[in-house]
């Protein structure tokens, strides 16, 4: 009975997913996260963004002067976040991407942080996989590894990485009852609502077609709404074989830093922060509906150089 509810209830909001309309708050000041105290807008901002008719899922919309200043401010906004759910749970559960925000995340490897941060109670995921060896230079394992975690203190046993013997399906599955078992020795939590699982942040970046994770535009994975970790091979951005999370695992995020700099992506973060009233066309960034948590765009001037409104 329960477990029928639940999956009305995925269907509901898999289906106004579609509407989601995040109202945006623009600020070049510190990132804090809102546990310690949120910095909401000066303005309201965004070429044709309306916050009094953007009213559902708010975000925060960062805007770095260089992507230097953006990498101490995402270090500092992690390593607060590392501090609270060390000192409130004994773990800290971070979910990466891969691409550029490994690079993006390199201050974290740097004094203070670096002596700071109680490593010890990090817990490190991917939020999508390429299905390659660990040590091919396709991995986000690998560059992950090369970037970060090998300058870090954080136990091997509490980095997740995939199978890397199985194939696609083989090593959703697996990932996927890792995470149900990291669930039953309570390092995962569960949101409460939906029973996805809930990881303290998630650390993204985003393609220049809108996607993040392995969710890309058009394809049928962003309707899945069951799965935890499903699969792909067919990926429009090589290598064409992957796992990923689902939707609703990233919507069950307490913490989503959404990481995009540089000229790379003008044009998809023109739209994504753009308020849309129709369901069509959305991109895969934009139909991130977070249950109860706090999306932060981090970024900098010139990813935001096509927005019309440039006061900031
Ligand atoms: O395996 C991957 O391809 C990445 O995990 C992917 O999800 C990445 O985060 C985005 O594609 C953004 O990539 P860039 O930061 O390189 O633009």
């Amino acid at each position: 009975m329960f477990q029928q509810q639940q999956k009305k209830k995925r269907k509901k909001e898999s289906a106004s997913r579609s509407h989601a309309a995040p109202a945006l708050y623009l600020s070049s000041q510190n990132p804090t996260p809102k546990a310690r105290r949120v910095r909401h807008s000066r303005r309201s901002m965004a070429s044709n963004a309306n916050p009094a008719e953007c009213a559902k899922g708010k975000q925060r919309v960062l805007v770095s002067e260089t992507e230097g200043e953006l990498a101490v401010a995402l270090a500092k906004y992690t390593a607060e976040l590392s501090d609270k759910y060390a000192r409130e749970r004994g773990a800290f559960t971070v979910v990466l991407s891969g691409g550029y925000l490994i690079h993006n995340i390199r201050k974290l490897v740097e004094s203070p942080y670096k002596e700071s941060v109680d490593w010890a109670k990090w817990h490190v995921f991917w939020v999508d996989e390429r299905v390659v060896k660990k040590d091919h230079v396709d991995s986000n394992y690998k560059l992950a590894y090369d970037g970060f975690l090998s300058k870090v203190p954080i136990p091997p046993s509490q980095v997740y990485s995939i199978n890397d013997s199985l194939p696609a399906e083989g090593a959703a599955d697996d990932y996927e009852a890792c995470l149900k078992q990291l669930v039953k020795t309570g390092v995962l939590e569960v949101s409460a609502s939906t029973g996805f699982p809930r990881f303290d942040l998630m650390l993204l970046g985003m393609g220049p077609d809108g996607h993040l994770a392995s969710l890309f535009p058009g394809h049928p994975l962003l309707k899945e709404n069951q799965r935890w970790v499903t699969y792909i091979k067919d990926s429009p951005k090589p290598p064409p074989q992957r796992i990923t999370f689902t939707f609703p695992v990233i919507d069950a995020s307490a913490y989503i830093a959404m990481v995009v700099v540089g000229s790379g992506e003008v044009d998809a973060l023109k739209k994504a922060l753009g308020c849309r009233d129709s369901s069509s066309d959305l991109l895969p960034v934009q139909m991130v509906s977070l249950e109860d948590g706090e999306f932060t765009w981090f970024t900098d001037k010139e990813a935001v150089s096509k927005l019309q409104n440039k006061e900031f």
